[in-house]
């Protein structure tokens, strides 16, 4: 039997151990599966409790099961749910239980939501939100995927996909009847004014999309300065717990420390890293190295330094990302220093350089929600609200910019024969129908369906 044809089974909730697993089943098999655990399929869609049993008939955990009959399924194919306690031991029996099943074996990652999508239920860009929406980490990116879930970027490609056929109709009507003489005198000029009102639309979708792209992906901030500046114990702060080793001992992070926060919905990945400075010791080169390189790939980089100073070299301060200068251990300041920082304010612009400035003490948490609400609103600036967004892919801007590339391309050739705008107008279709997963099927859902998790 084909792979595709064969009944699937999977973990569909979290990792054992829980209070309760579901194990999904969906294929032709999956009345088979219940007949032989429950001993017959209960009623379509309705609870029942019952004790499962092995092919010996020995007890296997005491269950809900549910029959979702296709096509009114989750997948469009007939569905199982086998509702057990989470234990490991429980979740093998019946894993090999259904292994047993003749045409039966584990879902690849994704494969329940391949066959949903092959089977009708949702388009691609459906299947995508509902990736996105597993894997969610904040509000806002919860909201985003939700909307994509629910057809918006789907729709609006179904829209643009059925007025491209409509002025493809028109143009090609122009080249059949063009030796008649009762043909419209100019089918072309609609079709044209409506190629370029496409064409306005598609590039609207893309500039209002910018920032969608990048609330899914989240935003990187590396702390990077010289060595005991105190970039561990800040991160510690910011983190709420210590995920870094801190210590007065010069040089002790060495491997990068990711931590994750949630600034406002905004997902944001901060990263300590080892102190920057000339050093004989291999490992601690390493550290600098790896400290540099992901400086250099982050969004923003807080350059964290002491009374001991440590300024921030020429390849801290190439490249787009943005640069922050704080300064740490402002508890330790005499007065004297403070009277002669007055008329230099924290949190101001740097004159000429656009770098701003903060003045914290990492330890004590002096500056630090002025510094966290500053991050928020930098996440907010970059990441937007992503409210007007509906591109939340790579995948999809590209597809979007070829169409209207090539919508523009056709509206160039106005006067310059029908048939060449025809094959522009087929060629917009046909990435209109890639966005939605309708044609080159099998590239993009083996990219697309690789990212997702088993049991989905
Ligand atoms: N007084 C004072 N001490 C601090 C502050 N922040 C950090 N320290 C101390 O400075 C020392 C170094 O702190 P770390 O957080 O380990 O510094 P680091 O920049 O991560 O150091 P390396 O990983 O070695 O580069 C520790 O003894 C901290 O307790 C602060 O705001 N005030
Ligand atoms: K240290
Ligand atoms: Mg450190």
């Amino acid at each position: 039997m084909h792979p595709r044809e064969q009944t699937i089974f999977a973990l569909s909730s979290g990792r054992p151990p829980s209070a309760i697993a579901v194990v999904r089943v969906s294929g032709s098999q999956a009345g088979a599966a219940l007949r032989e655990l429950a001993g017959a399929i209960p009623v379509a869609r309705t609870a029942k409790r019952v004790l499962l049993r092995d092919s010996v008939g020995e007890a296997i955990d005491d269950a809900v099961i549910l029959w979702f009959p296709a096509p009114a399924s989750a997948t469009g194919e007939d569905v199982a749910e086998f509702h057990i306690h989470g234990s490991r031991a429980v979740l093998n029996v019946l894993i090999a239980a259904l292994s047993s099943i003749d045409d039966a074996r584990a879902a690849e990652p994704g494969e329940f939501t391949r066959r949903a999508f092959e089977n009708g239920k949702i388009d691609l860009t459906e299947a995508e939100g509902l990736d996105d929406l597993i894997h969610a980490d904040t509000d806002r990116q919860r909201r985003q995927a939700l909307r994509q879930l629910q057809g918006l970027l789907g729709d609006r490609a179904r829209g643009w996909r059925k007025q491209l056929i409509d002025a493809s109709a028109w143009i090609e009507a122009g080249i059949d009847f063009a030796d008649e003489d009762d043909v419209p005198e100019d089918l072309a000029r609609p079709a044209m004014e409506k190629i370029a009102q496409l064409r306005r639309e598609i590039e609207q979708t893309l500039a209002a999309s910018v920032r969608s792209e990048r609330l899914r992906d989240g935003l990187t901030v590396a702390i990077t300065g010289p060595p005991n500046a105190g970039k561990s114990t800040l991160l510690n702060r910011l983190a709420r717990r210590e995920a870094a080793i801190v210590s007065p001992h010069a040089g002790t992070t060495r491997d990068i420390i990711e931590v994750y926060l949630d600034l406002d919905g905004y997902p944001v990945t901060l990263i300590d890293t080892a102190g920057i400075r000339e050093t004989d010791d291999p490992v601690e080169q390493e550290g600098v190295r790896r400290a540099r390189d992901r400086a250099a790939k982050a969004d923003l980089v807080l350059w964290l330094s002491d009374d001991h100073g440590g300024e921030p070299d020429q390849t801290i301060r190439s490249g787009e990302t943005s640069l922050w200068l704080i300064r740490n251990k402002i508890d330790l300041s005499s007065p004297e220093n403070d009277a002669a920082k007055q008329g230099q304010p924290a949190a101001e612009t740097r004159q000429g350089t656009g770098e701003r400035q903060f003045e914290i003490s990492a330890w004590r948490g002096d500056g630090v929600d002025d510094l966290v609400a500053a991050l928020t609103a930098f996440a907010e600036a970059l990441l937007g609200s992503g409210e007007a967004g509906v591109i939340t892919r790579l995948r999809h801007r590209n597809i979007l910019r070829d169409a209207a590339a090539t919508l523009e391309k056709a509206e160039a050739l106005a006067g310059e024969g029908d048939e060449l705008i025809a094959e522009e107008l087929r060629i917009a279709i046909h990435f209109m129908g890639q966005l939605l997963g309708r044609v080159d099927i099998d590239d993009i859902l083996d990219s697309v369906f690789k990212e997702f998790c088993i049991g989905k």
